[in-house]
């Protein structure tokens, strides 16, 4: 949670790790992998009880919740909550004498499909048959089928499980059931988060039928109408205002994907690119045209309603660094960071690509090493295997944004990469980064820009008092220039 006041200083900062601070859901980085290990799920409770308990840290670090004007959320992308029938009656008539998880066992499914679930290959092809193929679905919902992707999901769950499925009388986002929690009452999914199932056409900004058909029966009743990112719901449950003491004026604003959430907190400018480094690695846009391929994907943009994001997913990130951290620099960022510096840049035509679990972009699986002669090889001493993984990270996302459009200038540095999320505090991993684009880099001071971004938005809206840019670029900090990377680039290629 990040609450700002009305110059955008940042006022309170708080968090809740899952599997610390929640260890009875037994969660590993959050989730469930499953037997199968497509399967990725988390437990919604968790997510409830999560809430209870930031709530209760702000509470006992005297946090003045009667100030709050208006609040928003932001949640990761694609990952779904299905409310058992009755639901809504029980969100709209909260006991503020008892916690939420207390209150909310009212899921007709306990654990949520999230991000990192690729279990739905099967749905992915039967969907992009009955819409005439991947370049088709793109055309309408921005993005090929992608078994991430909530529509997927859904079909998955209605076929395994009919039962549930007809138990079920609305589906969220995670995004919109952070909303339904403060709003006690269902949330619309917002059109950002919405361009995020392969079930929205992303110019009418409306529900796809040929999409809607092809995923399960009912479904536009349980989704409800997508609603436009920037909309005030209405005012905060009198749950909150009674247990904690929120003004019954208090807004709620949609609430929205995380990777929407960050382009709203880094107040992209059209020409710049961002680079979120959390457990997912993204690459972002703020575009204009939106011309979708079946690589990559086209949301609507959270902040314009007339322009819309590109982004590019990995899903070995930070889990991927980690590994490689624990196992060649015995677990330390510092001791990563010293193998960065102690290899020159392009590693000397060594080159990496680890793909420990099924990749998004591509789709693939597995370990691959080249050295200069480009001969596969088993294994590389430890500094140059770190430094062959950041690079290796890094040149895929240079690849595939310019296969998307993005023009690199190998003369100028005429763009700016901005980078959050986690692995952006190491400075070491930010210089690969600067080098392989040959661009400079810039952090904001608030990593999690997700957050920031739906307290920018919350503020934008509800106190319709638009800030400038100018606020925010006084928090963006400009790196070191890159060192050349020519001579990398074409080690690399
Ligand atoms: N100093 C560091 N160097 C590299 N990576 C880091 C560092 N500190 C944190 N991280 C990475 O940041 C990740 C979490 O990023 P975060 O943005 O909080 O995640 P999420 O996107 O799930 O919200 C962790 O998985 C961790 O590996
Ligand atoms: O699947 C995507 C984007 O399409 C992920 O970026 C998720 O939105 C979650 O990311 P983290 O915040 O956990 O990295």
């Amino acid at each position: 949670v990040v609450a700002i006041n009305e110059n955008l200083d940042l006022v309170h900062q708080n968090h809740v790790l899952f599997d610390s601070e929640l260890p009875e859901f037994r969660t590993q980085g959050g989730v469930h992998v499953q037997a199968d290990k497509l399967t990725v799920t988390s437990p919604v409770l968790m997510w409830v009880k999560a809430l209870d308990l930031i709530l209760d840290k702000m509470k006992d670090a005297g946090f003045d919740f009667s100030s709050v004007r208006a609040l928003s959320g932001s949640g990761q992308q694609h990952g779904s909550v299905y409310w058992k029938k009755g639901a809504g009656q029980v969100l709209k008539q909260l006991d503020p004498g008892r916690p939420l998880h207390k209150l909310l066992e009212v899921e007709s499914v306990c654990d949520s499909p999230v991000w990192m679930d690729s279990s739905t290959s099967e749905q992915c092809s039967s969907l992009e048959s009955a819409v005439g193929g991947a370049q088709n679905l793109t055309n309408i919902t921005g993005s090929r089928a992608y078994e991430r992707f909530t529509g997927n999901q859904i079909a998955k769950i209605q076929q395994s499980n009919p039962e549930k499925y007809s138990e079920t009388e609305r589906i969220s986002l995670v995004s919109s059931f952070g909303a339904s929690l403060f709003r006690g009452d269902y949330a619309a999914v917002d059109y950002s988060d919405g361009s995020g199932m392969n079930l929205m056409d992303i110019f009418s900004k409306k529900w796809a039928q040929p999409c809607l058909e092809a995923t399960a029966p009912h479904l536009e009743a349980k989704l409800g109408a997508p609603l436009v990112s920037t909309a005030v719901l209405g005012e905060v449950s009198s749950y909150y205002v009674t247990r904690y003491g929120f003004s019954p004026d208090c807004k709620v604003v949609a609430f929205t994907g995380d990777n929407p959430g960050s382009l709203a907190g880094m107040r992209l400018r059209e020409g710049d690119i961002a680079v979120s480094l959390g457990t997912s690695d993204t690459v972002f846009l703020w575009i204009k045209e939106p011309r979708p391929t079946i690589e990559g994907h086209v949301f609507c943009n959270p902040v314009d309603s007339d322009s819309y994001m590109a982004l590019i997913c990995y899903k070995n990130g930070s889990f991927t660094r980690e590994r490689i951290r624990n196992e060649r620099a015995g677990g330390s960022w510092d001791t990563f960071s010293r193998a960065l510096n102690a290899t020159p840049v392009g590693n000397d035509g060594n080159l990496g690509i680890y793909f420990d679990t099924l990749e998004i972009t591509p789709s693939a699986v597995g370990v691959y090493r080249v050295n200069e002669q480009d001969q596969t090889v088993e294994g590389f001493p430890g500094e140059v295997e770190i430094r062959a993984l950041v690079e290796g990270q890094f040149l895929a996302k240079r690849v595939h944004a310019e296969k998307l459009g993005y023009k690199i200038s190998k003369l100028s540095r005429s763009f700016s990469i901005l980078a959050t999320g986690g692995a952006s505090s190491n400075t070491d991993i930010l210089q690969v980064l600067s080098d392989v684009f040959n661009a400079p880099v810039y952090t904001i001071d608030v990593a999690n820009s997700a957050c920031l971004g739906c307290a920018y938005r919350a503020k934008v809206k509800a106190l319709s008092c638009l800030c400038t840019r100018t606020c925010v670029e006084s928090i963006i900090v400009l790196r070191p220039p890159p060192t050349s990377v020519d001579n990398r680039i074409k080690a690399i290629t």
